[in-house]
């Protein structure tokens, strides 16, 4: 039941809602939300905070709320400042695990450890380097060359390994057969220069809050002991470090000697990260992990999103024959009225499939007289290979523009990493001497590069190396006069004996330049941070020396052995750079906003370098979206397209829809369980097989018949009001909607629609497919101009 909702406090929200919002928070107790998709756990999270604050005297300070992904943090913050005053609502400390972590480190970590003092985050492409620089068939340490045996996958392993404690580095040693001297060095200089990996931080905090413990209340972390209540989002996600992180922050003392309490919110069923160690039992089981804590569970009984037919195709086709229909999913009811059956269409190739998606978009923005837009339509798949190849062929074939969602942040593996590498530099952040050993890679191109670097990074283990730019500095005096080097300090001349003259004087006078353009834009960017100047300031950096070469040039290059080929090579890499580029500068820009809205960095280069990696996605209007089920988790579109029909290429569901005597596979029944219920009208599913091949049962939850928005009749007229309604837009005009509809059938009976093409040869086949390929380009051609047509109007 929808209540109606004259309380000004808990506003429009359901009976079960509002029982949740006004659960009173004891101590010691776990208040266990398990509710379905669609359901409002977000709404329902933000307003208990509202409740919380103002009904029950808790303050804004007292209450920590921890997610799993930054769009999880977004959404939760932005719900909250639309229903109380951004003030109070800022003040209310809402993070991902890693930023939490990270900042309590930072924050809090120096007076009990030296080495919080400097955290730089180690990402994969910075650790893939380290493991690339540091391995080698031989290694110089301490002046004499050992047997190094190392590839970099090998070091990578190894270090990994160290790190988590797997194993000591005296038994990596052993297993390896490599010098424990030098893991020794390695480990020491990671540690030394703060360079952490993701995992590191969690480890790190966890170390960080026992050790506060170890005094009086006095020593404790203020902000910890200060929490009353714990909130845990997305709970079903939680994989073990993570729940370590959990019970590490609830059990912390509170300075008035009570216990804190916990809100905990999820979907067992929407556990789609088993292989990174998240449990779906992990609900119900709750109470092994809090063996003190009382439980108060709590379901959700409604879902605003799922109309009644997809609601029943989640609940019977997927839940109940995997054996995971459980009481929240038997009880849940949809609040929104009948939206026709979810479609199964079954096609026999990828083309054809993409032929009917493609038509399928064009005919609902046409027949709907412009009311959808492209970006309200989603294809999910379940890697990111096929999210690509979809996306690629979409817009190759029919001009489809799609929006890869989650791939925003994609420059971050790309050669791009390296302007990263060089904000660093300029912001003189602990282990950027790291970023210019990289950099140091890419100028020296003559043979045993690697070598001269290790040599370089073993000399500097000797020198006074405290300041985070005591490399830079150290090169740029060695630089300017090599001549001194006998004088000084011990350390005076590694780098000139390393990098000899003449042989290494193009390496040199790049770098020359290179460090005299960093104290350039450092003295410049002082002034005025903005992603502008930023951008600006680092395409002058790139533009001397070999760096921007550098960027222009594929990776395996080289390594192509046709002219032609070479040709392809540099076209696809200049457009994937210039892609990659614009998202590096759209990543600064977003970054910029989070910035302005209130952070704790001093500058916003180092706000930038802490969160880049925060993939937020943003939709644009004129194009579809495409994604991995993993990604759209938490998100929610008007249509959802899940292709399916050909198992060779795109991921096969179809064992989904047999018959009850198939083996259960709950993964699989989850992962689609998840791309289902992400559909707010429509649901396309691929099949293998058609309708009425598939078991008789399938007929009542799936039809092959296309959703109508044009039948005269008022049933029909219905579903275009009850869509403007739902997605708040006006419903276009009649004479928009019948242009819409007359120039959709205009063409579609032009097109030719190609027969079952199963059983023609190969050679034909393809000519088909082509044909069949060119009139859904056609169709969609003329869809886009007739959409702009149809919306001018
Ligand atoms: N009381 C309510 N009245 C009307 N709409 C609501 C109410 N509560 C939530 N909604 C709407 O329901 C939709 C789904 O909400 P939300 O995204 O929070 O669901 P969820 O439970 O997190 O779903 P999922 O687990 O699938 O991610 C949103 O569009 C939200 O605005």
């Amino acid at each position: 039941m929808v209540a109606s909702g004259t309380d000004s406090d808990v506003g429009t929200v359901t009976d079960s809602q509002r029982k949740i919002i006004e659960t009173v928070p004891k101590p010691r107790e776990i208040l266990l939300v398990k509710a379905g998709p669609g359901s409002g756990k977000t709404l329902t999270m933000a307003r208990r905070i509202v409740h919380l604050v103002e009904q029950h005297n808790i303050k804004p300070e007292e209450i920590l709320v921890l997610s799993m992904t930054n769009r999880a943090v977004g959404m939760l913050k932005s719900t909250l400042c639309s229903i109380s005053h951004e003030e109070s609502a800022n003040q209310i400390n809402i993070s991902t695990f890693h930023s939490f972590c990270s900042r309590l480190l930072e924050e809090y970590g120096p007076p009990y450890d030296d080495a919080y003092t400097k955290i730089r985050l180690l990402d994969d492409m910075s650790w893939r380097s380290f493991s690339t620089i540091f391995s080698a068939k031989s290694i110089s340490l301490g002046g004499a060359t050992i047997n190094g045996n190392l590839t970099a996958a090998k070091l990578d392993k190894l270090l990994s390994s160290i790190k988590v404690g797997e194993l000591t580095i005296t038994e990596a040693a052993q297993k390896s057969n490599v010098s424990e001297e030098y893991l020794k060095e390695l480990i020491h200089y990671l540690d030394r220069n703060g360079m952490k990996r993701y995992s590191d931080f969690i480890t790190d905090a966890i170390k960080l809050m026992n050790t506060s413990l170890k005094g009086d209340s006095s020593k404790w972390i203020h902000e910890l002991a200060n929490y009353k209540i714990i909130i845990v989002d997305e709970f079903q996600d939680m994989h073990n470090s993570l729940l370590k992180i959990v019970k590490r922050v609830v059990s912390y003392p509170c300075y008035d000697g009570t216990t804190k309490h916990l809100t905990i919110a999820g979907d067992p069923n929407q556990c789609i990260y088993e292989f990174l160690g998240s449990n779906p039992d992990l609900f119900n089981d709750i109470h092994k992990e809090f063996p003190d804590f009382s439980l108060n569970e709590q379901h959700i009984h409604e879902t605003f999103r799922l109309t009644p037919e997809v609601l029943k195709v989640s609940a019977e086709v997927i839940l109940k024959p995997n054996g995971l229909l459980t009481e929240i999913h038997k009880e849940i009811k949809s609040v929104k009225p009948d939206g026709g059956k979810p479609v199964l269409y079954a096609r026999d190739t990828p083309l054809e499939e993409y032929d009917f998606i493609a038509s399928e978009i064009s005919r609902l923005i046409l027949q709907s007289g412009g009311l959808f837009s492209f970006s309200d339509f989603t294809i999910l798949l379940r890697s990111n290979k096929e999210v690509n190849d979809v996306a690629d062929h979409l817009n190759e074939y029919y001009g489809i523009k799609c929006n890869k969602l989650g791939q925003s942040t994609n420059w971050v593996t790309s050669k791009v990493h390296l302007f990263l590498d060089i904000l660093n530099l300029i912001s003189e952040k602990y282990g950027s001497e790291f970023c210019l050993m990289c950099i140091l890679m890419i100028m020296d191109d003559k043979p045993m590069a690697k070598g001269r670097i290790s040599k370089l990074f073993n000399a500097l283990q000797t020198i006074d190396n405290s300041e985070p730019k005591y490399l830079m500095n150290y090169i740029l005096q060695d630089l300017k006069d090599p001549k001194e080097k006998n004088k000084g300090s011990d350390s005076n001349g590694i780098f000139s004996s390393i990098y000899k003259l003449p042989d290494h004087s193009l390496t040199t006078s790049y770098l020359t330049k290179f460090l005299e353009g960093i104290s350039k834009e450092r003295e410049l960017l002082s002034h005025n941070q903005n992603p502008q100047l930023i951008m600006e300031s680092l395409l002058r950096i790139v533009s001397s020396g070999n760096l921007l070469e550098h960027l222009n040039t594929p990776t395996s290059y080289s390594l192509s052995p046709s002219k032609s080929s070479k040709i392809d090579m540099i076209e696809n890499h200049r457009s994937n750079l210039d892609i990659n580029i614009s998202s590096f500068y759209n990543s600064l820009i977003s970054s910029h906003k989070t910035y302005l809205a209130g952070n704790t960095e001093k500058d916003f280069i180092s706000h930038f370098l802490r969160t880049y990696s925060e993939d937020v996605p943003v939709f644009r209007s004129d194009m579809v979206n495409v994604s991995t089920v993993h990604t759209a988790k938490g998100l929610e579109f008007p249509v959802v397209f899940i292709p399916g029909s050909n198992n060779h290429y795109i991921a096969d569901w179809s064992s989904l829809f047999q018959d009850d005597n198939i083996k259960i596979d709950p993964v699989k029944a989850r992962l689609f369980y998840v791309a289902c219920t992400r559909t707010k009208h429509f649901l396309y599913v691929g099949s293998r097989d058609r309708l009425k091949s598939l078991s008789s049962s399938m007929n009542e939850f799936f039809t092959e018949s296309l959703p109508d928005l044009t039948s005269p009749d008022s049933h029909h007229k219905s579903i275009l009001s009850n869509l403007s309604l739902e997605l708040d837009r006006k419903l276009p005009s009649t004479q928009k909607i019948s242009l819409g509809t007359s120039l959709y059938s205009k063409f579609y009976q032009n097109s030719k629609v190609v027969p079952n093409t199963t059983q023609v040869a190969f050679a034909r086949e393809l000519h088909i497919n082509r044909q069949l390929v060119c009139s859904g380009a056609m169709l969609l051609h003329s869809g886009r101009k007739l959409f702009h047509h149809v919306t001018k109007l």
